[in-house]
């Protein structure tokens, strides 16, 4: 076809259409990436610094990981995105926190995407625990003029109908002396932007007061109370469940300081009283509500477990003051208790520094339509762009010489725009605010920080650290309850099973492809309906392939995790292991320190052997082997004693304490069988990969040229064993690296464990046990992640770029020019784009 043929309209559209993709996209890339860098830098100092190296690691694998490969398709029908899918949730799906601020998060948004209103917050404990003072240290950190904070005390029951000496013989621990409906009304006409009475109540006369005080809206709803927990109702009002565990003795001598200073009482009548209520309610209904926390505080307030909750909040009010435009300045009045039934005055005019979401700034909200399309998209820029060079396009019509040169040129650029709109769109979507996170269905994610610093007496860390069993049981029936039987488990009953199904699927669905890209190249040369017919149906088998082998990988990492599981369990766990075993069961840090502190004596107590029997039980329990994982970095950093030792011996003093890639790889060491399995499987897709595209042609050129039945046919069974070689190798190979990961995983898990408890005792009472936890939980995971997918991509591209490039230039080199003429500029553009980003990131 010529270019003044009825061809050129359309090419001029592809090419004004992916210009205008171009423009766009990339403002939209940029602003979204700038926006979410902006927003979570200045509200969550926490995970500040691994969030801005995880942006530009996105900013650049998002990026560039799109781009079109080097080694593009070879021919119109080109075997199309199963490859990508496999790798491409991995890339995205980069946690930048850790599990648990995740698990606050997903905790903050699941009830307030249904509600958008206020987020409510319950802090509970028993009584002395110090629920009060982490509540008001939360509530004046987060400023007063955001949090509504009431006090379940507050609703305590009228009990002006009894005289005095009756009134204090009451037992005020039940549930039923407390009027828990009038408060879970109270919380929602709260939640619906409503001002409410909040009864006060006086606990010296243990008697309601006449007045009561308003409490308004506020973005933050903070209730605090020792049996919130214990009230379905009202346990369904609350977003984020805080418990703060402290030891019963603990809770008996601050309670006894507490009322006989504030509630006028006798020491006499405090001990009586806890003997005869306080203790048996405690152990009836507060202790077992602990199970419905997202988080456990042990010993009350302390900075790290405060630190990580304003950080969270912080961006949360944001979110909230946006959404429902509260934004009060300052509290009128408190009361004198200090249990503040706080008065506000609601004054938009006075909004104290909160941004009012600026919704022109952010993308619409139909551009935002994730990968899925993109992907699709790009499979059909690069069809485009064939189909114009060689097809019925205008490429090497020409016969004037130098004519080669000029249609490169004029391909090579509606391939640039066409390419680069879709990899810069890809780029957006992989940045998009939406796309961040990975949100796993976690329902409890309870953690444990150990309380440091001010306000804790050095006699508290010595509780902790002769009180390791006792902690130990506590957690393991924490353990059980929140592992009964879940969906994770029935999952993983199925997983093999669903594994082989969907990897045949898979297949099946390889081959459809192919077919369908075989009737396409067929649609070329004869109509245009039946072009767009065969791009229909490869869209949705393309859809159908990304399913798939999102949900394949699922299931191969689930039996991988399954057989990690089983071979701790397979350990028959010391009190060591056990509790190791009740971190990964994803309750928490486990008191690390305690169990640092009291090291191998912890082994030998006389408990010692039934802990050890019952620590197999545990291991039944387990419930999200997912969270499996502990990190090389941080191993580095504990071990500092020894890197000083080595340098004193004059090793390691190159190595300042960062893990080289030689540290990395030795992880790997164990696992070579496995690695090199997995490579004579990678070279098998690869060669597949590579004769798929032949064998389409072939069977092409045998239909046009009308070269005879026996050729086609010869090229279709090829064509169909090649697809089916490709895709169990493919399968194989991700299956394979999936299972050295989940064994690098575990092997680092090993160290970390074996580095924290050789650790000395001065060692916990420095290291805070939010960065030991957030090592344990997902930094972990990060390096052992990276060590397996690092060789599997090392490996993959290689074999792939080498093989494809000589098998390009072998059929034909002014086509591979074609693919190749774009690169330059692509790569440039997206260093330019990188660079942007990076600069709008620190
Ligand atoms: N982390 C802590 N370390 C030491 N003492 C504390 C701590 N938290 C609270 N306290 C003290 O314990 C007492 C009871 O605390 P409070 O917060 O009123 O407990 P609750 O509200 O759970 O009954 C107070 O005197 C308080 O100063
Ligand atoms: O009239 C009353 C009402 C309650 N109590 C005791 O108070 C605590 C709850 O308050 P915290 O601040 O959580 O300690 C509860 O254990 C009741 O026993 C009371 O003594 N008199």
């Amino acid at each position: 076809m010529s270019p003044g043929s009825s061809a050129k309209p359309l090419e001029l559209l592809f090419v004004f259409l992916s210009g205008a993709a171009v423009a766009w996209s990339f403002l939209a890339g940029r602003s979204s990436s700038r926006r979410a860098t902006h927003k979570r830098k200045a509200h969550d100092p926490t995970c500040r610094q691994e969030d801005e190296e995880d942006d530009v690691q996105e900013v650049k694998s998002g990026f560039l990981a799109y781009l079109p490969s080097p080694v593009g398709p070879l021919l119109p029908l080109r075997h199309g995105v199963s490859a990508t899918p496999l790798e491409e949730p991995q890339g995205l799906g980069k946690e930048t926190m850790g599990p648990l601020l995740e698990s606050l998060e997903q905790h903050v948004k699941a009830p307030r995407q249904s509600n958008s209103g206020p987020l409510t917050l319950g802090v509970a404990g028993g009584s002395g625990s110090g629920k009060t003072t982490f509540a008001r240290a939360l509530y004046e950190a987060l400023g007063e003029e955001h949090v509504t904070y009431i006090t379940h005390d507050s609703y305590y029951k009228d009990l002006s109908h009894l005289p005095f000496d009756e009134r204090k013989k009451s037992n005020f621990d039940h549930p039923n002396a407390l009027d828990t409906a009038l408060l879970v009304e109270h919380l929602r006409a709260l939640k619906r932007g409503q001002t409410v009475e909040v009864p006060e109540y006086d606990f010296a006369t243990h008697n309601r007061l006449k007045r009561t005080c308003k409490a308004e809206p506020r973005p933050v709803i903070l209730l605090e109370g020792i049996l919130i927990f214990a009230d379905r109702s009202l346990v369904q009002e609350l977003a984020i469940k805080v418990f703060v565990d402290t030891e019963s003795d603990l809770r008996l001598i601050r309670r006894i300081h507490r009322d006989v200073k504030e509630r006028g009482r006798s020491l006499e009548s405090i001990v009586d009283q806890y003997v005869k209520t306080v203790r048996p309610m405690h152990l009836e209904f507060v202790e077992p509500s602990k199970r419905e926390a997202d988080v456990i505080i042990p010993l009350g307030m302390n900075q790290v477990a405060l630190d990580m909750f304003l950080s969270r909040l912080q961006a949360e009010m944001k979110g909230a003051a946006s959404q429902t435009s509260i934004f009060p300045d300052k509290p009128e009045e408190r009361d004198k208790t200090g249990h503040a039934q706080t008065r506000y005055k609601t004054d938009p005019s006075r909004s104290s520094g909160l941004k009012i979401k600026d919704g022109s700034s952010s993308p619409p909200s139909w551009f935002q339509f994730g990968t899925l399309p993109s992907l699709l998209l790009f499979d059909a820029a690069i069809m485009v762009t064939f189909w114009v060079a060689s097809g019925d396009g205008f490429l090497f019509s020409y016969d004037a010489p130098g004519s080669v040169i000029w249609d490169l040129c004029i391909v090579g650029l509606l391939r640039i725009l066409l390419l680069l709109g879709v990899a810069i769109a890809f780029d957006a979507f992989a940045l998009s605010p939406q796309r961040r996170r990975v949100r796993r269905p976690v329902k409890t994610d309870s953690f444990l920080t150990r309380a440091t610093g001010a306000g804790v007496s050095p006699s508290n860390t010595a509780h902790v650290t002769t009180t390791t069993v006792a902690r130990y049981l506590s957690l393991r029936e924490e353990a059980k309850s929140a592992t009964q039987p879940s969906p994770i488990r029935r999952m993983e009953r199925v997983g093999r099973s669903a594994t082989l199904v969907l990897t045949l699927i898979s297949y099946f669905i390889l081959m459809a492809k192919c077919l369908m890209r075989l009737l396409m190249g067929i649609g070329f040369s004869d109509s245009m309906a039946c072009f767009w017919g065969c791009v229909a149906a490869s869209a949705i088998l393309g859809c159908v392939d990304y399913i798939v082998l999102k949900r394949h990988l699922r299931y191969v990492k689930r039996w991988a995790y399954q057989r990690h599981r089983e071979a701790l369990v397979r350990k028959k766990g010391t009190l060591r292991e056990s509790l190791l075993l009740s971190t990964v069961s994803g309750n928490g840090s486990v008191c690390l320190g305690s169990e640092g502190a009291e090291g191998e004596g912890a082994e030998r107590t006389a408990g010692g052997e039934e802990l050890e029997d019952e620590s197999e039980e545990d291991c039944e329990d387990l419930k999200e082997a997912a969270h499996l994982s502990e990190v090389w970095a941080s191993l580095r950093g504990l071990d500092d004693a020894e890197a000083a030792e080595d340098a004193t011996r004059g090793r390691g003093s190159k190595d300042k304490g960062h893990a080289t890639y030689k540290d990395l790889l030795s992880l790997t060491r164990d696992d070579w069988h496995l690695i090199s399995l997995a490579f004579a499987f990678l070279l098998g897709a690869a060669i597949g990969q590579v004769l798929i595209p032949h064998y389409t042609g072939k069977a092409i050129d045998a239909i046009v040229s009308e070269e005879g039945a026996a050729a086609f046919q010869h090229a279709m069974v090829m064509l169909v064993l090649c697809a089916a070689v490709c895709g169990a190798c493919t399968g194989l190979r991700g299956g394979i690296f999936t299972i050295v990961g989940a064994r690098v995983n575990r092997r680092i898990r090993d160290m970390l464990f074996q580095s924290l408890i050789r650790q000395e005792v001065g060692f916990f009472d420095t290291a805070k046990t939010g960065d030991l936890s957030s090592r344990l939980s997902s930094d972990c995971t990060k390096v052992g992640d990276q060590v397996s997918l690092n060789i599997n991509f090392f490996l993959r591209s290689l074999v792939q770029a080498v093989g494809t490039l000589i098998f390009m230039f072998i059929q034909s080199w002014k086509l591979s020019l074609v693919a190749f003429v774009s690169v330059p500029v692509i790569v440039i553009m997206s260093k330019v784009s990188s660079k942007g980003r990076e600069e709008a990131v620190f």
